[in-house]
């Protein structure tokens, strides 16, 4: 059935029920990519702090058969030179319904396309949810990192991602440049002959679908507030349009009421009873307003190269790239994965925090309804960060620490469990 994915000989697959709800057989079967670069080095690291929390906390009552399945360098590796994201890659992570995977590199440039992007496309991964917590000891730029506690919902499938451009003095760059001045009437592309050319879609559909799911996810989670961030001052129809029909599907589906004439407005959790702000701000805005008031955000919905942007800068605020998790998501499907990349110059050294993609996994076993090892691995992550045995990521900037490697770290978190 597959070339060359073995499929593991026991377990099964988790099922999805009509009402989108999760099947999560005791011994399901999970989907891996390990990922270019630190890939090598933090995924096997989060397989053994996953499988060492299943075990302690369900005793062998549950058990997760990892499969893994190939992208990036290592599939060029296993397929031939050219095919970097197989055809049964894809099925598998579809078939399959929740999986995980390390970063994959993409070529500044010229070269192939982003991977992690075409993943999220073909599959409609749109929704990319990105938490940002503090762990207590963290060493942080801020004097109060406590106060970043933000949820990020990226729009994951549409934006400059959909990877219309061209590049300059191509000759599909010089048709499209031709065609805004003579069809269009554009006057001010101010250098057109040496010009690349990005397109940016932003739809209607596509930002109905996103700002659904993060108001869904203040009601559920009883959040204060969702944050619109967009730069619609500037590009009136793309991030003004995803402003505007933010609110207006805050108004139509939930039943919003505009504030003091809007346009922020806000409806009573139907769960709870308390107010739900939905509310905007500008982009620039917001970057300076998320560390000089960082207590004022809660769920944040925005478009993808934004989020991109914001996912990393908030990351830096409780600590740095080395403990941001995520997920991307369809209704359906999820595929979990850290906010960092392959972080090159560290492959294969057993250096970095493996810290992300452990976190990342604790939203994948959350996910799956395994609120318990998902809360262990949560206590053990505290515990290895209190008794500062940790990565260089933090030891650099922790007094008294004293610095573990990758592996050794997945270890610490490990006895943590034990003690
Ligand atoms: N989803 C994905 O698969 C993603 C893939 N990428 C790809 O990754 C490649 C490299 O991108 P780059 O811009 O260098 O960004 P990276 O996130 O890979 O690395 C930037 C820096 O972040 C720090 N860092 C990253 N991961 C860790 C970790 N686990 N522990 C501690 N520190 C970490 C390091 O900082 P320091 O130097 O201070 O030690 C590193 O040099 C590119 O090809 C890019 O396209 C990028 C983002 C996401
Ligand atoms: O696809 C890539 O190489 C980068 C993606 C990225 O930075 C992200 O998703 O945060
Ligand atoms: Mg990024």
């Amino acid at each position: 059935m597959y070339q060359h994915i073995q499929v593991p000989t026991q377990g099964q697959k988790i099922t999805v029920n009509a009402d989108r709800t999760l099947n999560v057989p005791d011994e399901p079967i999970i989907p891996f990519i390990e990922g270019d670069g630190i890939g090598v080095d933090i995924t096997p690291v989060m397989i053994r702090v996953v499988d060492a929390a299943v075990a302690k906390v369900y005793g062998g009552q549950r058990k997760i058969h990892w499969m893994e399945v190939y992208a990036g360098e290592k599939a060029t590796r296993v397929y031939g030179p050219d095919v970097w994201l197989p055809e049964e890659t894809l099925a598998a992570v579809k078939d399959y319904v929740v999986s995980i995977k390390g970063p994959l590199t993409t070529p500044v440039g010229g070269g192939i396309r982003s991977l992690n992007v075409a993943l999220r496309q073909e599959l409609d991964l749109y929704v990319c949810l990105r938490p940002v917590q503090y762990f207590q000891g963290v060493p942080s730029p801020l004097k109060e990192p406590e106060k970043t506690n933000m949820v990020i919902f990226r729009e994951n499938s549409e934006d400059i991602y959909a990877g219309i451009e061209y590049p300059a003095q191509s000759d599909k760059a010089k048709k499209l440049i031709r065609f805004l001045q003579d069809e269009m009437g554009v006057t001010k592309i101010r250098f057109p002959e040496t010009s690349g050319i990005g397109v940016k879609p932003v739809s209607i559909e596509g930002t109905e679908r996103l700002v659904r799911k993060a108001i869904q996810y203040a009601i559920d989670n009883d959040k204060p507030s969702v944050t619109l961030v967009h730069k619609g001052n500037i590009m009136k129809f793309t991030e003004g349009g995803f402003r505007d029909w933010g609110y207006a599907l805050a108004k139509k589906e939930f039943g919003a009421a505009e504030l003091d004439g809007g346009p922020w407005c806000q409806f009573k959790n139907p769960r709870t009873g308390r107010n739900i702000v939905i509310k905007d701000v500008i982009a620039d805005a917001f970057l300076q307003q998320i560390l000089t008031r960082p207590a004022e955000y809660s769920v944040i919905a925005t478009l993808n190269l934004n989020g991109d942007y914001i996912s990393d800068a908030l990351a830096a605020q409780v600590g740095g790239i080395g403990i941001a998790p995520g997920a991307n998501m369809s209704d359906s499907v999820a595929c979990f994965e850290a906010t960092h990349g392959t972080a090159p110059k560290y492959a294969g050294k057993d250096y970095v925090n493996p810290g992300s993609e452990i976190l990342s996994a604790e939203m994948m076993l959350r996910h799956m309804g395994w609120r318990e090892a998902a809360d262990l691995i949560i206590r053990a992550m505290e515990q290895a960060i209190l008794s500062k045995k940790v990565t260089y990521d933090f030891a650099r900037l922790m007094d008294g620490a004293s610095q573990v490697s990758c592996s050794g770290f997945g270890q610490v978190m490990i006895d943590a469990m034990n003690d």
